[in-house]
């Protein structure tokens, strides 16, 4: 409930508001009491992330004539306590419409999780590299595509308002912009606060824009929204926590910023692999910490829940003006906001699909819409705006997000106290191409530099990567071990020069992965078809039954006695399948059984095919996308095999971990962090580990494994338990991740 208190002094005014507007949604009330004097003077403050009211309540008593007025006191502290009492009501009755829109966004979203259409099938592979496949070096061969495609629904396909209010609205867009620049350090106090949240109306016309900005535009909704609209954002946040009437303070302190992650695919609502994963859960955990978190990225499908923002914008991109519309949905304390044009439609199961300079149009559209999102794209009633922002960009596909602020904004004056970092999930997909690709990416001709590049495999070409490296005010990648392979000539696939010339902005840190989606006693997939939920308490029979029921679901004989070999990934190079099927005529010499799930390059998965047909008895190849299945497969395994030649994180060894399932793993890259080798001596460490990629290593390993499986199986359950009982949680990444964004924020 809320409560009152009374205070000696003023402690609360209305900074203290302003101050607060980036904690976690909650009601606050601070009173300010003056009982023994005639003029009583209360500040009631009401306050959530988005919405601020004071009330002042005056009251003033007549002074008693020998000085004793605590009669009159009393009568205005009545008053007074009336007020507040009606003030209480009010915000009560708020309260209850804060929980009901909660539990409509609840409901909504529940319905997406459990509609989620998982079973999509990639079928070509991402083209974005020049050369062709056998000139790249060893595992740069493009991923495939596969995407994770939610409930439909009908987007409108026209503009809500008519063509004139399409044009009327250009001024009002355009002054906008200029509004929101703030001076040197203004985002620290109150009062430019106060200016960023109204600065999406301010008329300030004394700049030129830029080319390259935005053009045309229509904002249908006001984005000075009032507080009911502003309410709405707060519906969803599950730390919510109504009633308690002190807000706790962010765990970032004084470096609560708002925070763009920007990415070409997004859980649940696209993903081909972890960087799908990572955009869907690290803003979760950064919104925890206190910050303002939206993700951007394409709309490939009309997907559920989303709202139309009624924000349009036109961009060029290679010569064409195209349109692009903005959805929106606010979920776990994130805004998720989706930029939708024709290009991006359809391509729900090939995201990287097409040949190379339609990956390239696209990638710019993006880049080019993603980056005025603070600005246009009210989101709870308010834009973020520029003033205290750092850009996420992940990628090669994003990776023009950083040149484009340069080039475009921080060079016209625009958008100065924004930065932006670039996480590194992959060097072996950079976006490469002849050099005159350049002209693809409408950049003023002294930017060619920045992505010409030379190599012995391209020859010289464009890079997309190298510039948003060489651009980036830091540089993240997802593990230590990558972060120190990036340099070195095999791990940095050409650009290991340029890394470590900026080694300096470098740092790695190891991904987490959702607690919610990724947890045996959770899990939605361990729900039906004889699979259970467990946990570390429950393994020894919770475990069990989800290997008899994957054992069942793949048409393998149910033994609980034989151990259940797994493998989840893309398959490619990168993941070391070849030496699965290298190792596979050893295997199926063992009692064992093998399930590989996997979709990727045609070779690979006819592969699996082929497999699967010969050793019926004991191996499964599950060619295809399938969520669901990885879940499966990762509940009921007893042990799953990462082989990677090179692995940037990897996030299937880290679920693996969290289910008892225990990894054997090529010591390289995250794998080499996440994976500590067993050692049967002191009882300790998580898995079994190789130092090189090769078949006969792979068997040693796994052999190792096998043998304790049968012979030690208290070493084995020892294993399985450090493995549950690991934190790890998004929460300790997105710390070090804030790092990061504070020490690109304060860097000129
Ligand atoms: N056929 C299939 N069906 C269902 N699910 C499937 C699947 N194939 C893969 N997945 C899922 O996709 C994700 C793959 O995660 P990885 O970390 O192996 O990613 P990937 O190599 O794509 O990403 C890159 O980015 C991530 C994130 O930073 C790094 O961890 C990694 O090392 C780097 O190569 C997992 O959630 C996995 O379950």
């Amino acid at each position: 409930m809320v409560s009152l208190a009374f205070v000696n002094d003023y402690t609360a005014t209305e900074s203290t508001v302003l101050l607060n507007n980036h904690l976690p949604p909650k009601i606050h009330l601070f009173a300010n009491y003056r009982p023994r004097k005639s003029h009583l003077d209360m500040t009631i403050v009401c306050s959530n992330s988005n919405v601020s009211r004071v009330w002042r309540v005056k009251a003033t008593g007549a002074k008693g004539s020998g000085g004793d007025d605590s009669g009159d006191t009393d009568e205005v502290l009545q008053a007074v306590i009336e007020k507040s009492q009606m003030l209480l009501a009010k915000q009560r009755a708020l309260l209850q419409q804060i929980a009901e829109r909660r539990e409509m966004i609840t409901s909504i979203n529940n319905t997406l999780i459990s509609s989620e259409n998982e079973e999509l099938v990639s079928e070509e592979e991402e083209r974005f590299f020049m050369e062709p496949e056998s000139n790249l070096p060893d595992g740069m061969d493009n991923p495939s595509s596969s995407i994770v495609e939610p409930v439909e629904s009908s987007l409108p396909d026209k503009p809500l308002v008519s063509a004139d209010k399409y044009y009327d609205d250009y001024d009002d867009d355009v002054t906008s912009k200029f509004g929101i620049k703030l001076p040197p350090k203004s985002y620290l106090d109150s009062d430019s606060k106060n200016k960023l949240q109204g600065a999406t109306s301010e008329k300030a016309t004394t700049y030129e824009l830029p080319p390259f900005v935005s053009d045309i535009s229509t904002t249908y909704k006001d984005s000075k929204d009032t507080n009911e609209s502003a309410l709405h954002h707060v519906t969803d946040d599950a730390d919510v926590n109504i009633g308690e009437d002190v807000k706790s303070p962010p765990l970032a302190g004084p470096n609560v910023m708002n925070v763009i992650l920007v990415a070409a695919e997004c859980a649940p609502w696209s993903k081909t692999g972890g960087l799908g994963d990572v955009a869907g859960a690290l803003p979760k955990a950064l919104a925890k910490r206190g910050h303002r978190v939206m993700v951007v990225a394409p709309c490939y499908g009309n997907y559920a829940v989303l709202q139309d923002t009624g924000v349009r914008k036109r961009y060029m991109v290679n010569g064409q003006d195209m349109e692009v519309h903005y959805f929106q949905v606010y979920i776990d304390g994130v805004d998720f906001v989706f930029i939708e044009n024709h290009m991006f439609h359809n391509l729900g199961s090939n995201i990287y699909g097409g040949n190379r300079t339609d990956i390239l149009r696209r990638m710019v559209l993006f880049c080019k819409a993603a980056i005025e999102v603070p600005w246009h794209v009210p989101c709870g009633g308010h834009c973020y705006g520029d003033g205290n922002l750092v850009f996420i960009a992940n990628d090669w596909h994003t990776a023009l997000l950083p040149v484009y602020l340069k080039a475009y904004y921080h060079e016209h004056g625009l958008m100065q106290y924004a930065r932006s970092v670039l996480v590194v999930h992959n060097i072996a997909h950079q976006g490469r191409g002849p050099v005159d690709d350049f002209s693809y990416v409408d950049l003023p001709p002294n930017y060619l530099d920045l992505f010409r590049m030379y190599d012995p495999v391209g020859g010289e070409h464009f890079n997309i990567f190298a510039a948003g490296i060489k651009t980036a005010y830091r540089i993240v990648t997802v593990s230590h071990g990558y972060a120190w392979e990036l340099k070195t000539t095999e791990g940095g696939h050409g650009l290991h020069g340029i890394i470590q010339e900026n080694d300096w902005k470098l740092k790695g840190i190891v991904n987490g992965i959702d607690k919610k989606e990724w947890n045996p006693k959770l899990d939605i997939h361990l729900t039906s078809d004889g699979y259970t939920n467990y946990s570390l308490e429950t393994l020894n029979t919770g475990k069990p039954q989800c290997k008899a029921a994957l054992q069942k679901e793949l048409g393998l004989p149910v033994r609980a006695d034989v151990p259940l070999i797994g493998f989840i990934g893309r398959l490619d190079n990168q993941k070391g399948v070849d030496l699965i099927c290298e190792a596979v005529p050893w295997m199926v010499g063992q009692d064992i059984q093998l399930v590989m799930l996997g979709t990727g390059q045609p070779e690979l998965e006819q592969m699996l095919r082929e497999m699967e047909n010969q050793y019926h008895e004991k191996v499964r190849g599950w060619v295809g996308f399938s969520v669901k299945m990885a879940h499966r497969i990762t509940a009921g395994a007893d042990v799953l095999l990462m082989p990677s030649k090179f692995e940037p994180c990897g996030l299937n060894q880290l679920y693996a971990m969290c289910y008892g399932t225990i990894p054997v793993v090529h010591a390289v890259g995250g794998l080499k962090d996440t994976v500590q080798p067993f050692d049967p001596y002191n009882e300790s460490g998580l898995g079994w580990t190789f130092d090189r990629a090769d078949s006969g290593q792979l068997i040693h390993a796994l052999g190792n494994c096998l043998l304790t499986y049968r012979e030690y199986k208290s070493s084995w359950v020892g294993i399985q338990k450090r493995g549950m009982m690991q934190d790890l949680s998004w929460d300790n990444a997105a710390c070090q991740y804030e790092e990061v964004l504070v020490a690109a924020k304060h860097q000129w």
